[in-house]
C-alpha cells in the first residue's frame, strides 16, 4: 500500500485497486478550508487518471466527524471578493468528487454537516456507523446548500424530503437517515471505513471499463427522459461491447477462472 499527502489535510492511499481519500483535519473535524479543498482537488484529479484504481472510498481519520462542513472560522474573515475567490477554490474540489470517474463511497463516522454531507452526496454510495449525524444546516448560518445539496439531495430522497431538510437544517441521527435514503449501509459501531473498504473492493474486482462506462450512464443519464436516458446508456454499452474487457470477461467465464483485466484507456 502507498500513500501520498495532497496538502496539510489529505491524504490518499491505494491499496490494490482500491484508493482511499482520507480527510485528515481532526482538530476543525475536517471543517472545508481553502487549503484543505485544494488538497482534494489535487488528490481528485490524480485519482481520475490513475488506470489501476477502479474505486474509490472517503473517509476521515478521526471518528467525531466526517466533516463538518465549510470552514466558518475562515469565512468569517473574508472578503465578498476574497469570499468569492473561496468558493472557486471549493467548487473544484467539489466538482472532483463527483467527477471521479470510478465508483465512489463515502464513509461516514460522526457529523456529516452542510458541506460535509454535500461532500458524501457527491459519491456514489454513503456508509455509515450509528454515530452518524448528517445534515444540511447552511440556512442556519445564512447561506445555503452551495456543494450540490440542492440539486443532490432531491435526487436521492425526493423533492419534499429535500425541502424539509434544507428549509429546517435539522440534523439527522444514523438510523432515520438509513430510513430516509440519507445513507445507504448502516454498520456497527466503528465499521462504517471497513465497509465501505469491503464495498469498494467488491467493486474493484470487475471491469474497469464496465465500472467506467456505469457510472458514465447512470450519471449522464440521471434526470434525463428515457428515450434519451436509453441512448446515453447505448453509448456507454458501446465502450464496453468492443473493448478487450467484454472479451476477456466471456473467455474467462467459459474457461471458468476469474478474469484478468487490463488497464482502461484514460479518457
Ligand atoms: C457536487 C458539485 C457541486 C458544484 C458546486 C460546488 C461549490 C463548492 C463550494 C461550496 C462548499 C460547501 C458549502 C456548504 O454548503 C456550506 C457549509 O458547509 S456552511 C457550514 C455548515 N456546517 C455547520 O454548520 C457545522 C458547524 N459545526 C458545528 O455545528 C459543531 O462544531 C459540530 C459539528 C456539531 C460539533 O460540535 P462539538 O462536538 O461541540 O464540537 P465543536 O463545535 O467544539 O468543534 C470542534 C472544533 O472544530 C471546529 N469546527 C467545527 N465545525 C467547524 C466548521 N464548520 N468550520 C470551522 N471550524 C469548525 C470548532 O470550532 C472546534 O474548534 P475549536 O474552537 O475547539 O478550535
Amino acid at each position: 500500500m502507498d500513500e501520498r499527502r495532497y496538502g496539510e489535510w489529505v491524504a490518499v492511499r491505494v491499496d490494490g485497486h482500491v484508493a482511499e481519500l482520507l480527510l485528515d483535519r481532526p482538530e476543525a473535524m475536517n471543517a472545508i478550508s481553502t487549503e484543505l479543498a485544494r488538497g482534494v482537488t489535487a488528490a481528485c484529479g490524480e485519482l481520475a487518471v490513475h488506470g489501476g484504481v477502479r474505486a474509490v472510498v472517503i473517509s476521515s481519520t478521526q471518528a467525531r466527524a466526517f466533516c463538518a462542513g465549510a470552514d466558518l472560522k475562515e469565512r468569517n474573515g473574508l472578503s465578498d471578493e476574497e469570499f468569492g475567490r473561496h468558493r472557486a477554490v471549493l467548487r473544484a474540489a467539489f466538482t472532483g468528487v463527483l467527477d471521479l470517474p470510478v465508483p465512489a463511497v463515502a464513509a461516514v463516522e460522526g457529523f456529516a454537516l452542510g458541506g460535509g454531507y454535500e461532500l458524501a452526496l457527491s459519491c456514489d454510495l454513503i456508509v455509515a456507523d450509528p454515530t452518524a449525524v448528517v445534515g444540511l444546516p447552511e440556512v442556519t448560518v445564512g447561506v445555503i446548500p452551495g456543494g450540490g445539496g440542492t440539486q443532490l439531495l432531491p435526487r436521492r430522497v425526493g423533492a419534499a424530503r429535500a425541502a424539509e431538510l434544507i428549509f429546517t437544517g435539522r440534523r439527522v441521527a444514523a438510523d432515520e437517515a438509513h430510513a430516509l435514503g440519507l445513507v445507504d449501509e448502516l454498520t456497527e459501531r466503528g465499521g462504517a471505513r471497513e465497509a465501505a473498504l469491503a464495498l469498494a473492493a467488491r467493486m474493484a474486482a470487475h471491469s474497469p471499463i464496465g465500472l467506467r462506462a456505469a457510472k458514465r450512464a447512470l450519471r449522464t443519464g440521471s434526470g434525463l427522459p428515457l428515450a434519451a436516458g436509453l441512448e446515453v446508456e447505448d453509448a456507454a454499452w458501446r465502450t464496453v461491447a468492443f473493448s478487450p474487457d467484454r472479451k476477456e470477461g466471456v473467455a474467462a467465464f467459459n474457461e471458468k477462472r476469474a478474469p484478468r483485466w487490463a488497464k482502461p484507456p484514460i479518457a
